[in-house]
């Protein structure tokens, strides 16, 4: 009865690039969540599509009260019902007709009301009350590709893990720490830095790969000596978007590399910078030099596909066949309900790969997925270092990790 659906409404609201987005409130007896989408630029071709034909506005005038007529009177605990009531109801492959991004709100939305209707916060709803581990932020220091402008280096994110932290306060201070500590290194290299930042809040600069991967290392060194705190390079190369079909094609760097010539680039990377985690180094399409690259470098190194697996159980279970990586990054609008994201995870978890509950690039100050990362004991997060689309994450953590009993870091 507390958690009997009494109303669901959706609004259009802004994103941190400007573009709209829908914010969905459901109202239950006894509670209330809310949600709202991000939207990504760097999308995999196989995510569930975002918006409907006609966009927000279409949702708001017609999506809408399809929805709400269909879920008042439901139980938001029933979480697995709703999702695939939300699915019935679009009845594409694709979500296309109401929209992944429409129905990933709903979705999450109805989870934290439900949750607020036995007064828990979600991440003990969907985690059970004893949860205790907190993940670690992974902080992105420098943006390039399509998160940056056109000087900027190829490489679409240069991050940082602070592996040694005991606690998130210390791990997200160290994030900020790099953050600054990577500002002043650009700073004294180029004269003529203004300072500007890309999509995600990294440092947008005019510089090559392997003049950012240096800095990012000098940083990661300097920083982790400072605070007695170890701290590990690592990237997401998003490398579906130098792709043209037949080659990589580093525009910046004036170089193209076949797949051999990628995988072998790749690897040099790990090795000369002892890289933590890389993403996407390979194309979406090729689960091979994927797996490839997992033979030669996954002992050392976390090879996580984003493009490659969009939080999908089918496409992940056709890389755990091969072998293709070792970890997997996890948004929820990629594949758009909540119980399909959970399927995800376990499915990943079963199988020795590591999900990395992640933002995407445009933003709002929604903290949902800080919850989850705890929930689904996720023991890493992905959600910038700094920007207030990305501290409404990292601030939640601090207050999640306030509010539990003997928290420590995850396991990693
Ligand atoms: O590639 C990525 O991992 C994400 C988030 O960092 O970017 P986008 O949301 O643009 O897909
Ligand atoms: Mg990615």
């Amino acid at each position: 009865m507390d958690s009997i659906i009494e109303d669901v409404r959706v609004r259009k609201i802004l994103d941190s690039r400007g573009n709209p987005t829908v914010e969905v409130d459901v109202l239950t007896w006894n509670g209330f969540g809310r949600a709202a989408a991000p939207s990504g630029a760097s999308t995999g071709i196989r995510e569930v599509t975002a918006f409907p034909e006609g966009g927000v506005d279409k949702i708001i005038s017609e999506v809408e009260d399809v929805i709400s007529s269909e879920l008042i009177g439901m139980d938001a605990e029933d979480l697995n019902d709703i999702d695939m009531v939300l699915k019935e109801i679009d009845g594409t492959d694709n979500l296309s007709s109401l929209g992944g991004n429409t129905i990933v709100a709903v979705s999450m939305a109805t989870a934290k009301a439900a949750a607020a209707s036995y007064n828990l916060p979600l991440y003990k709803f969907l985690g059970g009350i004893t949860k205790n581990e907190i993940p670690y932020p992974l902080g992105n220091m420098i943006n390039g590709g399509a998160h940056a402008g056109k000087n900027a280096p190829d490489i679409q994110e240069f991050l940082v893990l602070p592996v040694g932290a005991e606690n998130i306060t210390e791990a997200v201070f160290a994030n900020s720490s790099v953050h600054k500590k990577i500002g002043s290194l650009i700073k004294a290299k180029d004269s003529t830095f203004t300072g500007g930042k890309g999509d995600e809040g990294g440092w947008a600069p005019n510089l090559t790969n392997e003049e950012a991967l240096s800095i990012q290392a000098k940083a990661c060194e300097e920083v982790g000596d400072e605070l007695g705190i170890e701290i590990k390079p690592c990237l997401d190369m998003a490398a579906s978007e130098m792709w043209d079909g037949s080659k990589y094609v580093y525009e910046r760097e004036g170089v193209s590399r076949d797949i051999g010539e990628q995988i072998d680039f790749v690897k040099e990377i790990i090795d000369t910078y002892n890289m933590f985690y890389v993403e996407d180094p390979i194309q979406e399409g090729d689960f091979e030099a994927f797996a490839e690259l997992t033979r030669k470098s996954g002992d050392k190194c976390l090879i996580c596909g984003d493009d490659l697996f969009v939080t999908n159980a089918e496409i992940l279970q056709e890389g755990i066949d091969v072998g293709a990586a070792n970890s997997i990054i996890i948004k929820p609008n990629q594949i758009g309900t909540l119980s399909d994201t959970y399927a995800t995870v376990k499915l990943a978890k079963a199988n020795g790969y590591v999900p990395v509950v992640s933002h995407r690039s445009g933003e709002t100050t929604d903290e949902t997925i800080a919850h989850l990362a705890v929930g689904f004991a996720s023991p890493i997060i992905k959600t910038g270092a700094l920007g207030g689309e990305r501290i409404a994450k990292l601030n939640e953590l601090i207050r999640i990790e306030e509010e539990m009993i003997n928290p420590k870091m995850a396991d990693i």
